[in-house]
């Protein structure tokens, strides 16, 4: 997972970074007198090459919602970073996103996630993007009671302007805060049940089922996409089970899947 394409521009989005070396210093090597051993094409060529790569590998858009502050930009940068910065709480503006490249098996999965702002203010900008998004990541923050009641409205905006076959996560964040916790995780099971989407909690602090979500949506898109050649479909919920029971996650971190 090394390519990242970006809209952002903090520290977090940052620009492009090549995936093949570049020689240091634009330094070239020279042709071998034997051959090519040795031989460095240059900048331009390993762009071409990278574009033509990029180009075979299937973009699937992804969009993190949730009210404000419930940590929607934490978890991607969690993901896309492996860090999380506990002190910096500066609410997302508009939108932005990120690209990240992950394995299926033997093929590559581009997920172009899109941060959105929380706030209600932003969200007739935000409801733009959902009609082409492959899959939703929505958040609740389990110490903010709120945030989680306000599920079922996000849900009713999804409904309202997402795509009817769209890939939904429901993720109760902020795992990790115990003894501030407002919700069970009980009932983040019940919702996503009567709702019918696949539900896990996570915490982009310790990073508790940050991969397994992107992973899972990553699999259930690409098992969507090959639906036709392949009659056993996969299916997300079975496999959010296994990983948390099989994974390297302990069981409290489990995930549940419905
Ligand atoms: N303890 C803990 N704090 C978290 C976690 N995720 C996010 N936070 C903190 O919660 C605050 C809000 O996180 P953000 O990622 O900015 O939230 P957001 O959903 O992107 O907010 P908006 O951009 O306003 O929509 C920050 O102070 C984060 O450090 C988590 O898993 N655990």
């Amino acid at each position: 997972m090394t390519d990242r394409e970006d809209s952002m521009d903090d520290d977090v989005f940052e620009a492009v970074e090549a995936r093949l070396e570049v020689p240091k210093d634009g330094q070239r090597g020279t042709h071998s007198p034997t051959g090519y051993r040795g031989y460095q094409p240059s900048i331009d060529v390993i762009n071409l090459c990278n574009q033509l790569e990029d180009a075979e590998v299937p973009v699937h858009k992804t969009i993190l919602l949730g009210d404000s502050g419930v940590g929607k930009t934490s978890l991607l940068v969690k993901f896309d970073t492996g860090k999380f910065e506990s002190s910096k709480f500066s609410a997302t503006v508009g939108i932005g996103f990120t690209t990240k490249v992950v394995q299926v098996d033997d093929s590559k999965v581009k997920l172009q996630i899109w941060d959105t702002a929380g706030q209600e203010r932003f969200r007739c900008v935000t409801h733009a993007y959902y009609r082409d998004a492959h899959a939703l990541l929505l958040l609740y923050d389990v110490t903010n009671k709120k945030s989680f009641d306000n599920i079922r409205a996000w849900l009713g905006e999804i409904k309202d302007y997402a795509h009817d076959d769209v890939v939904i996560m429901l993720l109760g964040n902020k795992a990790d805060c115990g003894s501030d916790r407002a919700i069970k995780r009980e009932e983040g099971e019940r919702l996503a049940r009567e709702y019918r989407v696949t539900f896990m909690e996570t915490s982009a602090k310790s990073g508790q089922n940050v991969e397994l979500a992107f992973h899972a949506i990553a699999r259930d898109l690409t098992s969507r996409n090959a639906a036709n050649a392949d009659p056993q479909r996969f299916n997300v919920q079975d496999y959010v089970r296994a990983q948390a029971q099989h994974g390297p996650e302990s069981p409290q971190c489990a995930a549940c899947a419905f």
